[in-house]
């Protein structure tokens, strides 16, 4: 049977000496495979086997020697390469990504290449419904867009601090835009964290310790506008219950990783956590909806218990005060789904507890929660065995952001990992999840700008579509297969396709192509954690 090698599915980044190493392909029926060195020996030899559906599997983890090789399969020849290191490029890249979405800051040649640009938002914003006005600048445009959102800042935030409690040697060769953020520099995760959570803290509202849920223009501009020239009024969003909540978790978070690096932050930090807390236990949980006045996006959650439950383990975590203990237990009791979302944010609490002082905890709670995440991880691994790539998803899990949804399940594994909750599908999921994330894919495609044989070229994100720069701004995740096609490219191109197709590399598919700085966030983890597993 001849194979195109359009058919044949790798991790086009390539494989670590030490690690798994697994390709596809669309084929029914077994298929023998050979690996061939420079100058054409044969070093390895295989057949493949069904991995589901039209696919086979087929695996040279035994192969650990670096070289770049040919893979031969159903009479096609594609190149995959082994070599240590073979993620530190793409990671530093994902990394990087935060400081090209910097806002209010001129980004120089010098660190942003060709995609430079002037500072931009650096006006104030008008608090609506008052004469009022606020700065906020700083921090990060949230995707392709340039509106700054608190919700999924939070998200953001917590998933490069948590990378960097985890993870911080391979984090450690990282190069953040070292002229962008000021001296004295910290470990780069902290670094290109810090910028977030300074523009956070200017969401607070002084008098009453609520939060704004958002900075925005109060329409998304035409996708061809530069962030500099990006000049309507910005207006500055009511106090939501759900930016209080994940602020204070974010912060209550931050005031314990940075103390060690920058203790004035962290006491900021620390202090404001507290108001916003304060707040919360005032605070009636009414689900943020936009006002009528203002189209960009809303952020939406109408289950505000998970955020609670997030703020009150981290101001645990942060003070051991018995009273935030006395909150967390009845909402940990609570059947909330454990997830990392921007909406579902329960298993942050119970991360949170879990690296809480253990004289602030009890025993037995920690026992039950570690339980109930080991629980998860068996249903993952239970979806990544029956999944044809190995990946911890169902069909209904390919939805807007289901890259982030996959990237989220394997930092799951990683997260629990780091805490001592071992499970033996760990390596597998990480490891398929940044190979679908590098191509191998039913589209062979690799899902971050610029790196890859077949990289996303045209995403939905207003910088890169603006400038006169051909390729996109690099290391950016984009969104994924959306099964549920919710913009009118993919309903006009894809209706029919399967789950893990519906997809396109189109820069007006908002709902497949965009990124975003929490679909970003936990790659910089995953691969952060596959680095530190394998040999970097
Ligand atoms: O596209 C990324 C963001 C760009 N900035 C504006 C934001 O509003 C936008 O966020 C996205 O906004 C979408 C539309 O509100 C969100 O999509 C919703 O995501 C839900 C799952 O989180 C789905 O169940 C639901 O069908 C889908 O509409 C999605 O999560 C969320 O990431
Ligand atoms: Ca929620
Ligand atoms: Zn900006």
């Amino acid at each position: 049977m001849s194979l195109s090698p359009k058919s044949i599915f790798v991790n086009q980044l390539g494989y670590l000496t030490g690690g798994q190493k697994r390709f596809w392909i669309r084929a029914r029926s077994p298929l023998p495979f050979v690996l061939q060195a420079a100058g054409g020996m044969a070093v390895y030899a295989g057949i493949t086997s069904p991995a589901g559906g039209d696919y086979q599997a087929g695996d040279f983890s035994a192969l650990c020697a670096p070289g770049t090789y040919q893979l031969e399969v159903g009479g096609s020849r594609v190149p995959v390469v082994i070599r240590r290191g073979a993620y530190r490029d793409v990671l530093n890249a994902l990394l990087r990504f935060f400081d090209y979405q910097l806002c209010g800051v001129a980004l120089p040649a010098s660190e942003a290449g060709p995609w430079a640009h002037g500072p931009c938002h650096t006006h104030p914003a008008q608090v609506l419904g008052e004469a009022r006005t606020v700065s906020c600048n700083g921090g990060w445009h949230d995707a392709g867009d340039y509106g700054k959102y608190t919700v999924p800042a939070a998200k953001a935030v917590a998933d490069l601090l948590l990378a960097h409690e985890c993870f911080p040697s391979p984090l450690a060769e990282c190069r953040p835009m070292e002229a962008v953020h000021p001296t004295p520099h910290l470990p780069p995760a902290l670094e290109v964290a810090r910028e977030e959570v300074v523009w956070l803290l200017s969401m607070q509202d002084p008098e009453t310790g609520g939060v704004y849920h958002k900075v925005s223009t109060a329409a998304f501009p035409p996708l061809d506008t530069r962030p500099e020239d990006d000049a309507a009024p910005l207006v500055l969003c009511p106090i939501s219950y759900a930016a209080t909540a994940t602020f204070c978790a974010a912060m209550a978070h931050a005031a314990v990783v940075y103390r060690p690096f920058d203790p004035a932050l962290a006491s900021c930090a620390a202090d404001a956590a507290r108001r916003a807390y304060a707040w919360l236990l005032r605070g009636d949980m009414r689900p943020f909806r936009n006002p009528a006045e203002i189209r960009t996006g809303e952020y939406g959650d109408d289950e505000l218990r998970d955020e609670l439950l997030w703020a009150s383990c981290a101001m645990l975590r942060l003070t051991g005060d018995p009273a935030c203990h006395a909150l967390c237990e009845p909402l940990l009791d609570l059947d909330l789904p454990l997830e990392l979302g921007w909406a579902d944010v329960a298993l942050y609490g119970v991360i949170a507890y879990l690296m809480a002082p253990p004289g602030a905890t009890r025993t037995d709670l920690r026992a039950k929660l570690v339980q109930r995440f080991k629980s998860l991880l068996d249903d993952f691994a239970a979806l990544a065995k029956a999944h044809p790539f190995g990946l911890p998803m169902r069909d209904e899990d390919f939805i807007w952001g289901s890259n982030m949804v996959l990237l989220n399940r394997a930092m799951s594994f990683l997260v629990a990992e780091a805490l001592g909750v071992y499970h033996p599908a760990t390596r597998a999921v990480v490891q398929r999840t940044v190979d679908y994330l590098l191509g191998a894919n039913p589209l062979g495609q690799c899902y971050v700008t610029g790196f890859g044989t077949n990289p996303v070229c045209h995403p939905h994100h207003r910088p890169s579509v603006a400038d006169d720069v051909g390729d996109p701004v690099p290391g950016m995740v984009a969104g994924g297969p959306n099964r549920n096609l919710q913009d009118e490219i993919t309903r006009r191109k894809l209706a029919g396709r399967p789950a893990m197709e519906a997809y396109i590399d189109h820069q007006d598919s908002y709902s497949t192509n965009e990124v975003a700085i929490y679909w970003n966030s936990p790659a910089v983890l995953v691969v952060a954690g596959l680095m530190e597993k394998g040999e970097r």
